[in-house]
């Protein structure tokens, strides 16, 4: 059955546009990304958006901090590389230590540098539908969803999840792309009705294989957000990653659906190059490239 949803050919696809439209810029934007301690995922995220940076053309820049810096030392990088007329794109790797306030970290970065679509003017800018930076990962999800059905247009969109960094912005670019959205969450009543109503179904609660097969509607497009790290039962103390969707079962029922991993994940940093290329426009007073319209 062919209804998955590539995520890796479709980030590969988009990084090829954002290759297109730097080539076409008479500057050369710049992202600077901030690591704090050293979490492997976040090695390995980091390690990829700076290689996909510069082979999409751009210049990056990497400030690194061991796992002890204080509040202070990473503020003042971020104030650093706000005040960079060079730097176009700001991004702080999440999750940072513990002992770090991280809304306190990305308040401090300057919204027309913030490429992870994170910050309060960001976030403001996306409900009151004006242009701005979009965060990443929903960004990538709305790709997807178009890249299987075209126009999404009065689609009826349910997310699933509420969170400030994923649910919540999902929701409102679904509904930039005039679906009719609902957003669920654990106190909704009869969740899996309300799942079975989507023409589009978001999952992005993560929790593990939570929506199963019975709560998708047959042909619905569902889009897995979820990156889920379990035990693997075939390699005992290893793990695997699974969605928030039990997919096996779910694939028989939708007319498409994303893969976890190969799905979402590699959007991410296809869509945060995407960011900085759009925030150095911004940033310079230059029209936004058509190519890079969703
Ligand atoms: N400042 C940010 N921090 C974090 C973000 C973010 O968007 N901005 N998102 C995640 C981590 N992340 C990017 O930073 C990210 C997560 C997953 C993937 C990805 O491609 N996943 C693969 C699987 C990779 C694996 O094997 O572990 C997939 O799903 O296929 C890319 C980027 C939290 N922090």
């Amino acid at each position: 059955m062919d209804n998955l949803i590539d995520g890796k050919a479709v980030a590969a696809q988009t990084r090829d546009t954002v290759a297109k439209a730097v080539a076409a810029l008479p500057i050369t934007p710049t992202l600077a990304v901030v690591l704090v301690g050293d979490d492997p995922a976040s090695q390995v995220y980091v390690r990829n958006k700076i290689k996909f940076t510069e082979e999409t053309g751009m210049r990056s820049l990497e400030h690194r901090l061991p796992a002890t810096a204080t509040q202070e030392e990473v503020v003042a990088i971020v104030r650093a590389l706000n005040a960079d007329a060079e730097v176009d794109g700001i991004l702080v790797q999440l999750p940072l230590p513990d002992h770090l306030d991280s809304n306190a970290v990305i308040a401090e970065i300057d919204p027309s540098k913030d490429v992870d679509g994170l910050t309060e003017v960001s976030a403001g800018r996306l409900v009151l539908g004006q242009p701005g930076l979009r965060p990443c990962t929903p960004t990538g999800s709305v790709i997807l969803a178009k890249a299987a059905l075209g126009d999404l247009t009065s689609k009826h969109c349910v997310v699933l999840g509420r969170s400030i960094l994923v649910g919540k912005p999902a929701a409102l670019m679904f509904l930039e792309q005039n679906c009719t959205v609902t957003i669920a969450h654990s106190r909704t009543e009869n969740l899996p009705v309300v799942c079975r109503s989507a023409d589009i179904l978001v999952a992005a609660v993560g929790r593990p294989k939570m929506v199963k097969s019975e709560w998708v509607k047959a042909g619905a497009c569902v889009i897995d957000i979820g990156i889920n790290r379990v035990p693997s039962v075939k390699r005992p103390g290893q793990f695997r990653l699974v969605g928030d969707v039990d997919y096996r079962k779910a694939r028989s029922v939708a007319g498409a659906i994303t893969p976890v991993p190969g799905g979402v994940g590699p959007m991410t940093i296809a869509c945060l190059l995407r960011n900085t290329v759009l925030a150095a426009c911004d940033r310079r007073e230059i029209d936004r490239p058509e190519i890079l319209k969703i």
